[in-house]
């Protein structure tokens, strides 16, 4: 039997039709959020600033809609946006313009996904830093799809290096929209004084690189509350120091929580001749005297990996103040370890390395490789490709890693172990809580 035209033009309108009812179906989801609140708070943070500021902004919310909802960008569905009234966003962008970790499907959703926001009200808080290339470039991701999804944007609004003016917009914002500004109880801790009790340079002679704009060497502090007790921390998390002149640095510290001093590795860093604003004051205010202002603030995604398996910890310079209370946990916990670590050199870092090698000494870790760039010629990505069968055995099937340090040194870092490792390996230890990384 053969096919007459008019069998043709009917299924070419079956199939038109079908495709336009698909088409539908995925633009207009249903619209139920997130356990049917009307107003979300949704979050996406690399290092805990959004996530602590979309707490506070819930708590003042909460005020005028007792059913908000705060939420983590990936425990979100395209669905739960489109069946609220009003959406606060916080975000962070990290990396180079990327999304934060916690908000990868978010960032896909925004390339690729499809819902119909109308009528739905979206203010933005961004945060971001004007050193970076593309300042708030997730952020303006975010408006930019929003928009597109005919959501109505009421307030967008960027802030540079957390500048107290920036985040007053926002507080303006919220009183704007009827809910009143941030909830200073949404804060986990206030800051307090803290004095310098030691500090002792460990790496890179002081005054080198001066002129070029560079760092001018890594030093060891201890601090001390100035009263009361030690307040707790857990490994990962971060000493917030507060600048007079209103500027947010943060440190990540290099102990355990246990006896009476906090302890930070400090790069001074000097731009243009100038001291950085918080490393300027912690490497020069008066041993003993020396007062700064500071919290501490918790750093969820840097907790110490999940698993009972072997770690591998990777670093380089000022990295070693992330990497050594996860070791010390490790240690403490009896997992095997391996240090894979850079510096410039043996005579420039005597002080940095003598307690690495200690501990190696002692028994302690597993094993230590040393990538001493200035004077082997060797840089930790090196170390990390001519280990690769090692790593495997290491490694393979639930070891875990912790990295931490500079942005390109980290991603090379990445790099070699995806290839060693593999992709689906690395994508399932980050999924499981088994690899773990602070890069700055
Ligand atoms: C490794 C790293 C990369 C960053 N990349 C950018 C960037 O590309 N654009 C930008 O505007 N800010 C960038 N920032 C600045 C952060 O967005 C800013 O510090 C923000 O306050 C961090 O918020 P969070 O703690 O919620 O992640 C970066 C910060 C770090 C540490």
């Amino acid at each position: 039997m053969r096919d007459t035209p008019t069998d043709w033009l009917i299924v070419a309108v079956l199939i038109a039709a079908w495709l336009g009812l698909t088409w539908l179906c995925l633009r207009k989801r249903p619209r139920v959020a997130v356990g049917g609140a009307s107003h979300l708070i949704v979050y996406a943070s690399q290092t805990g600033h959004a996530q602590e500021m979309a707490e506070a902004t819930h708590a003042a919310v909460l005020r005028a809609a007792p059913d908000a909802r705060l939420v983590c960008a990936n425990r979100l569905d395209l669905a739960d946006l489109a069946g609220a009234d009003r959406i606060f966003f916080v975000v962070s962008t990290s990396g180079e313009g990327d999304a934060p970790d916690d908000a990868g499907d978010l960032d896909r959703d925004l390339a690729e996904g499809d819902v119909d926001l109308t009528g739905v009200q979206v203010a933005i808080l961004a945060l971001g830093d004007r050193r970076y290339t593309h300042f708030c470039a997730f952020g303006e991701r975010l408006k930019t799809w929003c928009v597109a999804m005919a959501a109505e944007v009421t307030a967008y609004v960027a802030v540079d290096d957390l500048a107290p003016d920036d985040l007053a917009q926002w507080d303006a914002v919220l009183v704007q929209e009827g809910v009143g500004a941030m909830a200073s109880d949404g804060l986990a801790s206030a800051p307090r004084e803290w004095r310098i009790a030691s500090r002792v340079c460990v790496a890179g002679a002081v005054g080198e690189d001066a002129s070029t704009g560079a760092s001018e060497g890594l030093f060891r502090l201890a601090l001390r509350p100035e009263e009361g007790r030690l307040p707790e921390w857990g490994v990962g998390d971060l000493f917030e120091l507060h600048t007079p002149d209103g500027h947010q640095r943060d440190y990540s510290i290099a102990n355990r929580c246990a006896g009476e001093e906090l302890v930070l590795f400090v790069r001074r860093v000097i731009d243009k001749g100038v001291p950085g604003r918080g490393s300027g004051l912690l490497t020069s205010l008066p041993v003993g005297t020396g007062r700064v202002r500071a919290r501490i603030r918790a750093h969820a995604g840097f907790r110490p990996p999940l698993g009972t398996g072997p770690l591998l910890a990777i670093g380089a310079g000022s990295g070693w103040a992330g990497l050594r209370p996860h070791l010390l946990e490790a240690m403490a916990a009896g997992r095997p370890c391996w240090l894979i670590f850079g510096e410039r050199g043996e005579v420039d870092a005597a002080g940095l390395l003598g307690e690495m090698r200690a501990w190696h000494q002692e028994g302690r870790f597993h094993r230590l490789d040393l990538a001493l760039s200035r004077q082997d010629g060797v840089r930790v990505p090196d170390i990390l490709a001519a280990k690769s069968a090692d790593l495997c055995d290491f490694l393979t099937p639930d070891g875990a890693v912790v990295l931490c340090g500079r942005l390109a040194m980290g991603e090379a870092a990445l790099a070699v172990l995806r290839a060693s490792m593999s992709e689906a390996w690395l994508e399932n230890a980050r999924h499981s809580g088994r690899l773990r990384s602070d890069l700055y």
